[in-house]
């Protein structure tokens, strides 16, 4: 290894324990409180830095408390006030001309070297220098012109990111220098508190250019990924910035590392050999662009120091049939690597972890395989705890495989976890209300950190020393294994007897017919896809009721009274097939979980998954079946209110499974099948009470597709079965729809087909109706509702908006196939933009109707 630091200056070693990343919105939702009181007015940015500042403060000092070193960078610095790949395009000034405005509203400043244009929005913030606060959130949440970045799934986690829109003229350079300030600020806090020298964790330039868009404008064949070296120059400013205020070490996140579904080839025709000669060409390749990207952060420079730098590789496997992305790794000159050694290849029960202990296949069980050219001069950051579910870890088979990875090619092998503890919510022991056994079973991530140090103590003073440690975690996971209610025969039994008539309908034009004649629906049909706001009355009503502060029979009529103002609202407006608004549910998957068995809910356990909005991950422990049913006395009171159909409303089981902590000891699709199983009775229960469209929401089927292509095949079958045998005990006359959201559907178009949902609901607003030609031309011939309205934003379409959506729709299909409808629940939207909203969604489906 070349040396790249100052000859003098100390190579400190990478820590014996730590944790990719650690939640941010608080244990108590600090966070969000403090963004939504500042978005209202109520409170000033002073006051959101001031809140942010104590939540870093008391984050970083936590993980010191749990056995992270607070003096070598073993606390990963990995605050966000909304986002941390916005909080990169922060860094770098990258604002898209559309936002030009907002450079008007506040002075241009930058940090020493900085190409900033004159178009970033940058402006002075106390002593530091960065975007202001302003464009921050102008960014994230939209102007009165201008709409936001759009968000989009994280992986395959319920989180979202901020998607950086990048041209030829975008602005790249050190800009904003928060990753320093917050470094600084633990490191030398100004309370007088404990200094802790953590980690900075930022997202690495490779994956942050592979998720960016071309900004508007940008010409036909123009690839974010050619602006590689503007955007690699400002990193290498970051860097001696951050190796000026002492950090030892940086951690950059490359997770699309591990990815298929990036778009751009990981090798190819351009890839090593082809362009050695063009050094100045755009890298067509994630392979190229890595050794480029970290040949220029590793080059020797005078003057310029480093951190040390980790590269973390969570969300799946490095080594793969479509390349050894280890391989390219390690031949680069960073200092370590982080490697997820739980996810194996695709979300599947059985750790890889497991197989690789067991001498059986799966990423770890390569360990052999570790022997990897330039291996043996980086630490190993093993990714042994899942940072990606809650069960608590079976310890001593852990240390097994850190034991196995030992002398298999690293130069040192540390502990970690598989991916930042983002995923999971902070703490077990603030659950008071989780059944004790359960609760011994899990590790929320103060426990993980737990774990990491446990292991890594374990690592190297030996087992003797954490003995009562692994002999816990044993009887734990043991314990689990046995206990009534993981195993309940009579679900198993009637698993076992299903056939293939369980997950087949009559043939589609039947279907298409019986309905026709039971629905006389007029052409283009108006609907919307579920949920109608959330309001704060509504919430703080459940809560009263959740508290004991509310009777049953009083909270229950107010969430009748809340359903009959909806369903007046929508016969007023003139939409055709109606919904209750979902009032009675706190959340579309929590709301199942609370009213299934095999499901535990959670109290405290939030899970940020865009912004200040947060889930709480249903914990999915035991055989699921449905002791009554869910949602039959709602939709038949709604049904009783209207002469229009109203949709049952359920969430199917890959959703259901996507959106909860899910058990590893059984597969997935033997999971699914069990909810599957639960969800077909109450679509039988809701037929009996008359109900004549039955909605089953897979809204995540596109999140959980694996992201190595060679496991996508086994999902889909296992995730459309599921829905079918959810769907298929329907009558012929009684039609079945689904909402998929996210308009990434391109690979998922066949699967889509094999769902045989009569009715599909897809967004595609943003993207303007781009899904339809696809499936279009894949033969799709039922029902499909692309979204006209782009829900995600507060912003109301005209109708001559959505009529221009409607008719690019009519253009590529079938017009007796076409529904109108919004791109997702209203949940999150407020009543005033709905009802105009809505209004001009029914005016454009009668005028483009009046064409037909
Ligand atoms: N699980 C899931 N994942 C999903 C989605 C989804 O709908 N569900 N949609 C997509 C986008 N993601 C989203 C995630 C969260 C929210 C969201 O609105 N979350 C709400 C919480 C929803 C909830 O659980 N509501 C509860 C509890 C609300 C609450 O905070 N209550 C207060 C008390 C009442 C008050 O004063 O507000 C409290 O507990 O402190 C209820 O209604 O009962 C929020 O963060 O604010 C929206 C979209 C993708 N992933
Ligand atoms: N039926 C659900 C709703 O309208 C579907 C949402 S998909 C995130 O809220
Ligand atoms: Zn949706």
């Amino acid at each position: 290894m070349t040396d790249t630091t100052a000859p003098d200056s100390p190579r400190p070693d990478f820590p014996h324990a730590t944790a990719l990343g650690y939640p941010r919105i608080g244990r108590r939702r600090e966070l969000k409180r403090a963004l939504e009181s500042y978005w209202a007015g109520t409170t000033t940015a002073d006051d959101l830095e001031r809140t942010s500042r104590e939540l870093r403060l008391a984050t970083v000092r936590r993980l010191v408390e749990l056995g992270l070193d607070p003096g070598t960078g073993a606390v990963p610095n990995s605050f966000s006030r909304y986002d941390q790949v916005l909080d990169v395009t922060a860094t770098l000034g990258a604002i898209p001309a559309r936002f030009g405005h907002l450079a008007a509203s506040s002075a241009a400043e930058s940090v020493a070297g900085a190409s900033t244009g004159d178009r970033a929005g940058l402006a002075p913030t106390g002593s530091a220098t960065g975007i202001s606060t302003e464009a921050y959130f102008a960014l994230a949440r939209g102007t009165a012109d201008q709409p936001p970045l759009e968000l989009t799934k994280w992986f395959d986690t319920n989180y979202h990111y901020l998607v950086p829109e990048i041209g030829p003229e975008t602005p790249i350079g050190f800009a904003d220098d928060r990753i320093v300030r917050e470094f600084t600020e633990a490191a030398r806090p100004s309370d007088g508190g404990t200094p802790v020298v953590t980690r900075p964790v930022v997202v690495g330039p490779v994956t942050y250019l592979l998720l960016s868009k071309p900004e508007d404008g940008a010409p036909e064949d123009f690839s974010p990924l050619s602006r590689l070296d503007d955007v690699v120059a400002a990193y290498r400013e970051l860097l001696a910035a951050l190796a000026a205020a002492g950090a030892p070490w940086v951690q950059l996140d490359e997770p699309a590392l591990v990815s298929d579904l990036i778009g751009v080839p990981f090798d190819g025709p351009t890839g090593p050999g082809q362009d050695r000669n063009e050094p100045e060409s755009a890298p067509r390749t994630v392979s190229d662009a890595v050794r480029r990207a970290y040949a220029t952060l590793t080059a020797p420079e005078a003057g310029a120091g480093r951190p040390q730098i980790l590269v973390a590789a969570p969300f799946g496997d490095l080594r793969r049939e479509s390349g050894d992305r280890l391989e390219l790794l390690a031949g680069t000159d960073v200092e370590a690597i982080a490697l997820d050694l739980v996810r194996g290849t695709a979300p599947s029960s059985r750790p890889a972890v497991q197989d690789a202990a067991d001498g059986g296949p799966g990423n770890a069980a390569r360990g052999a395989g570790l022997a990897v050219p330039g291996l043996a001069s980086k630490t190993l950051v093993a990714g042994v705890i899942d940072g990606h579910n809650i069960w608590r870890a079976d310890l001593a088979a852990r240390l097994d495989l850190l034991e196995s990875l030992r002398g298999t090619g690293a130069g040192a092998i540390a502990v970690g976890t598989s991916t930042s503890l983002l995923h999971v919510p902070h703490d077990v022991a603030d659950e008071p209300r989780l059944d004790p056994a359960l609760a011994g079973w899990l590790a929320f991530a103060d426990q993980k950190v737990g774990e990491v140090v446990t292991l890594a103590r374990g690592l190297r003073e030996g087992r003797a020393a954490v003995e009562p440690q692994l002999a816990e975690a044993t009887a734990a996971v043991t314990g689990r294994a046995d206990a009534a209610g993981v195993v309940v025969p009579a679900v198993r039994d009637r698993l076992a007897r299903l056939s293939d008539g369980d997950f087949a309908r009559a043939p589609y034009a039947d279907r298409a017919a019986a309905q026709r004649t039971r629905l006389d629906l007029p052409p283009l049909p108006t609907t919307t896809i579920g949920s109608f706001p959330q309001t704060t009355e509504i919430r703080t009503t459940r809560a009263a009721w959740t508290r004991g502060d509310l009777t049953d029979a009083d909270y229950e009529a107010r969430i009748r009274e809340e359903i009959a103002r909806v369903v007046a609202l929508q016969e007023e407006l003139g939409l055709d097939v109606l919904v209750h608004g979902e009032p009675e549910r706190n959340d579309m998957v929590q709301y199942f979980a609370e009213r299934l068995a095999g499901f535990a809910t959670t109290v405290h356990g939030w899970v940020q998954s865009y912004g200040s909005r947060c889930v709480r991950p249903p914990i999915l422990w035991g055989d699921v079946s449905r002791p009554e049913p869910i949602t039959v006395p709602w939709a038949t009171y709604a049904a009783s209110l209207t002469e229009k159909p109203v949709k049952g409303m359920l969430t199917g089981p890959v959703t259901i499974l996507a959106w909860s902590f899910v058990r590893d000891d059984q597969p997935l699709a033997d999971t699914a099948n069990q909810v599957a199983l639960a969800l077909r009775d109450e679509v039988a229960d809701l037929e009996t009470a008359g109900i004549a469209i039955v909605q089953v929401d897979e809204a995540a089927l596109r999140e959980l597709l694996p992201l190595d292509a060679a496991a996508q095949p086994a999902y889909l079958d296992w995730s459309v079965r599921s829905f079918r045998l959810t769907t298929s005990g329907a009558a012929p006359s009684t039609q079945i729809h689904t909402h998929l959201c996210y308009s990434e559907f391109g690979d998922i178009v066949g699967a889509i087909d094999d769902l045989d949902a009569d009715v599909t609901s897809v967004e595609a607003a943003r993207s303007r109706m781009e899904i339809v030609p696809g499936l279009a031309s894949a033969g799709y011939a039922r029902g499909i509702g692309p979204g006209v309205w782009d829900i995600h934003s507060p912003r109301v379409p005209s109708d001559g908006q959505v009529s221009d959506l409607l008719k690019l729709a009519v253009a590529e299909i079938d017009p007796r196939l076409v529904w109108v409808n919004p791109d997702c629940g209203l949940k999150t939207r407020g009543y005033e933009e709905t009802t105009a909203s809505l209004t001009n969604l029914v005016a454009a489906a009668r005028e483009v109707r009046a064409s037909l």
